[in-house]
């Protein structure tokens, strides 16, 4: 894996990303760029439009100009790099791609989009390759324009990065802490044979076995475990640990443990028996905050889905949404609080705009 993959991919369906826009979709629609599992491809296989492309391909140009698509992000956030995925495009990929992105308020429209920023310029690229474009730009996008230059199919389209997440979605500063759009993370894991553990993260529940985290047959007498930063630091009220799917190969038991800000390890959930195929919810009542928390499965297997639901402190709530307004792009930062300079000295200056920073 390389860095960039070590961020999550914004655009993914898995996140809820999707295409809302694309000029041509001749030959294959563009809902394909975002689609979380690798692009495959079966030699010789036609439909009435000609080869069939698990891909975005637009027919050949036969007038001046290019092509384009818009990806909504299903986390918005600060992104780390863009792959533009040409697999299986050999004769017919575009020979050049840019790469652009814009922050936006609610549910625009795709023609309600401005404000586009350049995250890659005109860039030369291969076929049947992963063109890698590392992006340093700091700023939080909610939506990205692919270009392509002057037509042809691109596989997919990810965009690895960091979820920032929005204050004003967060009622009473209670929300699944572990959750991959709120900025948790997983930062250790025994086994990913199967399945990685960033599923866990994924909102939504898992459609099969495949799209969870799963370990291979433990042999020794150790157990598997995964460990998750918290998306900020918070008191946690319910784990919900689900093991949907798993009928053959859920953990026999599981426990929980929380790091806190001071290193302290504090039991959440004593190792606890699991039932095959289940949501299990377990109500917790613990005496400090935590910042990680370690899941250890008994003795291996597999589960679907992790949620931490907790509430951040008070400072945590504070840092995440001034986190958010300085990371906003320009024109959005400047059409919610109109003339207030950045870097904000306090983060009351939002108070007008996330009216939960007044409760302290
Ligand atoms: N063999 C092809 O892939 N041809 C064409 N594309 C599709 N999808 O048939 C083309 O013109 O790029």
């Amino acid at each position: 894996m390389s860095d960039l993959e070590t961020f999550p991919d914004l655009a993914s369906r898995a996140l809820g990303g999707g295409v809302i826009h694309a000029n041509d979709e001749f030959f294959a629609a563009a809902d394909h760029l975002v689609l979380a599992e690798p692009p495959g491809f079966t030699r010789a296989t036609f439909g009435p439009k000609g080869q069939v492309y698990d891909g975005w391909e637009t027919r050949r140009r036969r007038t001046p100009g290019h092509d384009h698509a818009i990806v909504r992000l299903g986390a918005p956030g600060v992104v780390r790099g863009v792959v533009v995925d040409t697999a299986h495009f050999t004769g017919n990929y575009p020979t050049e791609a840019s790469v652009e992105a814009c922050g936006a308020e609610g549910h625009p429209a795709p023609d309600e989009l401005d404000g586009w920023e350049t995250l890659v310029p005109r860039s030369p690229l291969a076929g049947d390759s992963r063109n890698v474009f590392p992006v340093d730009s700091g700023r939080r996008y909610t939506h990205v324009r692919l270009s392509i230059y002057p037509d042809g199919g691109v596989a997919r389209l990810r965009v690895h990065g960091e979820p920032v997440a929005d204050p004003r979605h967060i009622p009473d500063r209670f929300l699944d802490l572990a959750a991959l759009e709120h900025g948790g993370r997983i930062v250790g894991c025994s086994d990913m044979f199967y399945g990685s553990p960033a599923n866990l993260l994924l909102p939504g529940q898992a459609r099969v076995m495949g799209e969870g985290w799963e370990t291979r047959r433990r042999r020794d007498d150790g157990n598997d475990w995964v460990e998750v930063r918290l998306a900020a630091p918070g008191r946690i009220h319910l784990a919900e640990l689900d093991a949907t799917h798993f009928k053959g190969n859920a953990p026999g038991w599981a426990s929980l443990t929380a790091v806190d800000a001071a290193g302290e390890r504090l039991e959440l959930l004593p190792r606890t028996r699991l039932q095959p195929d289940t949501r299990h919810r377990f109500p917790l009542t613990p005496d400090r905050d935590a910042v990680n928390v370690r899941l250890d499965a008994y003795p291996d297997g597999g589960l679907a889905r992790l949620r931490l639901w907790g509430r951040l402190t008070p400072e945590a709530f504070a840092a995440l949404a001034l986190r958010w307004f300085e990371a906003l792009p320009e024109a959005h930062a400047a059409a919610l609080l109109p003339g207030v300079e950045r870097p904000l000295a306090d983060p009351a200056a939002l108070a007008p705009l996330v009216p939960a920073l007044r409760l302290g």
